[in-house]
């Protein structure tokens, strides 16, 4: 692939937030009911969406799709199904064990179908205390996912009693904490974020319509776009809201150091250029799916960036540091731990000359390096990755001025 020339202008089309589209989809079918519009066309919405259609399903694929296979392993087990819940090599070596624990806990029967710990997993049954009249409290673990937590949230409801979640450790991820709640209360559960612990009420949920927002994650590859666009270049991005419940919306912040200033529009957001610092630091603890954006676009800058929050990357699509390490070294950069769990990027004479780039199964390497094509030819390998959460991205590129193929 590779940049026409001139001035990046016009409009992108985000997809809509996966993370909001998956949540309000299980809300919805533990509601019973409620209209969503915009939601998703990732694919690990599209596929989330048919599973739940799929009520007598006895295998359930969750492909490579984290908020789908931590998510139904809580609803699937609340509304008493009796399937083999599975998906892909890489999804097998996600860790699932926090989650399995705490749903024991309040009744379930669980069995590991190969590995301890992971997926795939046999659903084989459910048998809550009927007749508890304290909520169930269970301690849970912060530090590995936050989707186990999100997961538990969600199914608090069905509880006779409800839930009290304890959380232990460091907690990574806490804006996706914080919009599940967020649209638990939007379907009717009044659940309370205490900090150090979440109450959720045996209220039942109600049926509610909502309209999901424009994905900032998507929305941060065109942030580094514009930071590494020829000079005078913006770009318009419709349906990102100022309110926003996702923890990305941190892009905002993080790309003002980086060159890029942030307009807020009646609907949506204006993106042109502002000066850059030399040097950045930044803690990816909230918003871990920015920090391959963020660290490429340093990367090209020649920017120094100190990357702290970066424990969670491991066990994502793939081994993210890992990944990023080998990519950033095809053009002279580095990513190097100096001090416990301390990064930092750099780079001198970074050039962009024909590179291909491995995507490892990982829509974020491809949409995080294609911004480099602004600055000379480019490869990606498996470019199809994309479709996990951004299915129309090369489209966009096009229709924004990069030859693709
Ligand atoms: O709940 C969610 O929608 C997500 C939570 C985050 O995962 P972790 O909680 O595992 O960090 C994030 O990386 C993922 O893309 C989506
Ligand atoms: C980590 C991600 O997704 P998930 O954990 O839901 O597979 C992601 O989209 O970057």
């Amino acid at each position: 692939m590779r940049w026409l020339g001139g001035q990046l202008g016009g409009t992108a089309q985000l997809p809509a937030s996966k993370s909001e589209s998956n949540r309000a989809l299980i809300l919805q079918a533990l509601a019973g009911g409620g209209q969503l519009d915009n939601l998703s066309d990732a694919n690990d919405t599209q596929l989330m969406r048919r599973l739940l259609a799929e009520p007598n399903a006895e295998v359930v694929d969750a492909e490579d799709a984290g908020t789908v296979m931590r998510f139904l392993t809580a609803y699937l087990t609340v509304t008493d199904r009796r399937v083999l819940l599975t998906g892909t090599p890489r999804a097998q070596e996600r860790p699932i064990g926090i989650l399995v624990d705490a749903l024991r806990q309040l009744g379930a029967t669980i069995e590991y179908a190969a590995n301890q710990g992971y997926p795939p997993l046999r659903l084989q049954g459910w048998q809550p205390d009927l007749t508890a009249t304290e909520p169930v409290e269970l301690s849970v673990r912060g530090d590995i996912s936050s989707q186990y937590i999100s997961a538990l949230m969600m199914i608090g409801p069905t509880l006779p009693a409800g839930l009290r979640i304890r959380l232990t450790g460091k907690v990574g991820s806490r804006p996706y904490i914080r919009m599940t709640q967020s649209l638990m209360q939007h379907f009717g559960n009044n659940c309370r974020d205490l900090g150090a612990a979440i109450e959720v009420r045996p209220q039942p949920y109600h049926p509610a319509d909502y309209t999901i927002e424009s994905d900032w994650s998507a929305a941060s590859y065109w942030y580094a776009m514009v930071a590494l666009a020829p000079p005078g270049s913006e770009i318009t991005l419709p349906g990102l809201r100022q309110q926003s419940w996702q923890g990305d919306q941190a892009i905002v912040g993080i790309m003002a150091q980086l060159g890029v200033a942030t307009e807020f529009l009646t609907d949506g957001v204006r993106l042109t250029q502002c000066p850059s610092q030399p040097s950045v630091s930044q803690d990816f603890s909230d918003c871990p799916d920015l920090a391959q954006t963020v660290a490429v676009v340093a990367a090209a800058k020649g920017t120094v960036l100190e990357m702290t929050g970066l424990e969670s990357l491991r066990i994502k699509e793939t081994d993210r540091i890992a990944a990023l390490q080998n990519e950033l070294a095809k053009f002279g950069a580095s990513l190097t731990e100096e001090g416990a769990e301390r990064f930092y990027v750099r780079s001198s004479n970074f050039q962009v000359d024909g590179q291909t780039i491995e995507t490892y199964h990982d829509h974020r390497m491809a949409m995080a390096f294609a911004p480099l094509a602004l600055l000379g030819p480019l490869a990606v390998q498996a470019p199809g990755v994309v479709r996990k959460s951004y299915p129309q991205f090369w489209a966009e590129l096009e229709k924004a001025g990069f030859e693709i193929g």
